[in-house]
């Protein structure tokens, strides 16, 4: 690695200071003010658990409280449910499963069809909810909902394409057919970072294959998940299909009899590698099916021949999108050394325009961390990298309760921990690289493989690293990659599976092979 540019340099390259922005540190004033809108249907803020199209509480009356992670003010409380209510939750869905999986696909269309058009019309009280429990920006909530309602309407229009095939046979008196039939019963556990979608990319494909299921969503979030049921049963989604079990206190132990209940046939998860690894593993005992969509350590490369405008936009929109925490976020930015001054201080100039704040002020431009544990792993990352030699361009700084300021470090070496760790927060750090086969060992250098971004112009290039980069999602040119349409998943430690696109329904269903003999 070559020696990093200085901050002084940059600056002559901007032809102006690298001053910190003052806006960064008036977000006290935006935190503590920012008034939380009226919901237009109030009834979407349930405070229950929902088993078998009913609002239940834990029948030992335990709750836990859920914050609003901008203010650390309480939202309300949900019911903390233990490991006889999720059992009561699957065999609930197993029945469910019966007449669920006996209707026809297009009868699964209608009732999602009308759920997708619930969410689309309740879209600004979803993101107001959204916000509230996960602090994202008003502007990025809205967005989510339309992402995560998207896959709804997608596998509602794949419910009726669940075609099976009809094989040559190699014996006069015998046919070879395929048909594809629900899994059965599904077990969910979901993050915090994308309370809505994370939850219809995989219920999406359940339903629409016929299973039924059991979510347990993130502790932090549950409101979302909540206001998706509350949807769902006015759409007319029957009893015992869409059940939500939500926790605190007894996570383990209902992740345990999500995976180790015979009833359940697939484990769908998407969260850290190491819950992942925990969960497949428990998973064993019963063979069940397993989608996991995990951590990630994406390489951002941004060759000499790049168009540096797309690039630094590609860079702000993967690096920062959810203030750093999604798991396709770029983590490492590799630049080549021919690129790297004006990328560099392009890149600074925009991040330090950025607006922290609550995410409800219409000024904030990125909202705040989740909670403190994710505030101590970013500030670890950043003090590692500044005692190894990085040298801050931008932010660098805890900017009190869960807000960290918007972050670039220049002169990042591979002993740093950002290098191997997934920071899931707001900082870009920067590698400067000199040739193409010395950045492809440099951003395969990982168990991680979910997303990979490189920016070029040379269509060989573009061929050639897509090709090579050991990732389940490539942008070329381009820094955000989600939708409904393409297939969404990682290689190696970052899971298995893939959701959305042609592809997502498959790992809701098994392939049956009918034999027809006597012909
Ligand atoms: N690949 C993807 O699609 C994707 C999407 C979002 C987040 N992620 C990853 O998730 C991580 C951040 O999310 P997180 O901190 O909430 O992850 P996490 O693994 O701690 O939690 C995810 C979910 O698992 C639950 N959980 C935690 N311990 C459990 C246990 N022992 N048994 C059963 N369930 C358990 C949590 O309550 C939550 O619902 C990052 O690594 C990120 O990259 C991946
Ligand atoms: O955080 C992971 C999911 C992000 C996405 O779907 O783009």
């Amino acid at each position: 690695m070559l020696k990093s540019i200085s901050s002084s340099y940059l600056s002559r390259c901007l032809n102006k200071p690298l001053a910190k922005p003052a806006h960064l540190t008036k977000y006290y004033r935006m935190m503590t003010t920012a008034a939380i809108p009226d919901l237009k249907d109030p009834k979407l803020l349930r405070n229950s658990a929902f088993i078998n199209n009913k609002w239940v509480n834990a029948k030992s009356n335990e709750t836990f409280v859920v914050t609003d992670p901008a203010t650390g003010k309480e939202i309300g409380k949900v019911p903390d449910m233990n490991v006889e209510e999720t059992k009561e939750a699957i065999s609930i869905a197993s029945t469910a499963f019966k007449s669920w999986s006996s209707k026809t696909g297009k009868e699964r269309h209608d009732i999602m069809k009308k759920w997708y058009d619930l969410m689309m019309a309740n879209q600004e009280d979803l993101a107001t909810i959204l916000t509230w429990e996960n602090g994202k920006s008003l502007t990025e909530a809205r967005g989510e909902i339309v992402y995560g309602s998207s896959f709804i309407e997608w596998f509602a229009e794949e419910a009726v394409r669940a075609y099976g095939a009809v094989i040559p046979s190699n014996m006069p008196n015998q046919r070879y057919l395929t048909i594809r039939q629900p899994v059965g019963v599904v077990g969910i556990v979901t993050p915090w970072n994308f309370p809505n979608a994370m939850i219809t990319r995989k219920v999406g494909a359940a339903l629409a294959a016929g299973c039924t299921v059991v979510i347990k969503p993130g502790a932090e979030t549950p409101f979302s998940a909540l206001a998706l049921c509350e949807l769902a049963e006015r759409a007319g989604i029957p009893e015992g299909v869409i059940n939500v079990v939500t926790t605190h206190a007894h996570v383990k132990d209902i992740g345990t009899e999500l995976c180790t209940n015979p009833i359940v046939k697939k484990i769908s998860f998407t969260g850290s590698t190491a819950v992942g690894k925990l969960l497949m593993k428990q998973s064993s005992g019963t063979m069940k099916k397993i989608s996991m969509e995990l951590g990630g350590n994406a390489p951002f490369i941004v060759f000499d021949d790049a168009d540096v405008d797309a690039a630094v936009d590609g860079a702000i929109a993967s690096k920062f999108r959810g203030t750093g925490q999604t798991c396709v976020c770029a983590n490492r930015l590799y630049v080549q050394k021919g690129i790297y001054p004006e990328f560099a201080s392009r890149l600074a100039e925009k991040v330090a325009k950025f607006r922290i704040g609550h995410g409800f002020d219409k000024e904030t431009t990125h909202g705040p961390l989740i909670n403190e544990a994710a505030v101590k792993k970013v500030t670890s990352h950043v003090d590692d990298a500044v005692a190894k030699g990085g040298e801050v361009l931008v932010g660098g700084k805890h900017a009190g309760g869960n807000f960290y300021e918007p972050t670039v470090i220049s002169g990042m070496t591979k002993e740093m921990l950002i290098s191997t760790d997934e920071t899931f927060g707001p900082v870009a750090g920067l590698f400067e690289f000199e040739t193409e086969d010395e950045v492809l060992e440099l951003a395969n250098d990982t168990q991680f493989g979910l997303a990979g971004y490189f920016f070029s112009r040379d269509i060989g290039r573009i061929w050639r690293v897509a090709e090579k980069l050991e990732v389940g999602i490539v942008g070329a040119n381009s820094g955000i990659v989600s939708n409904c349409y393409a297939p969404f998943g990682g290689v190696k430690e970052s899971g298995m599976g893939r959701e959305g696109s042609m592809y997502g329904l498959a790992d809701y269903q098994n392939i049956k092979y009918i034999n027809m003999g006597g012909i």
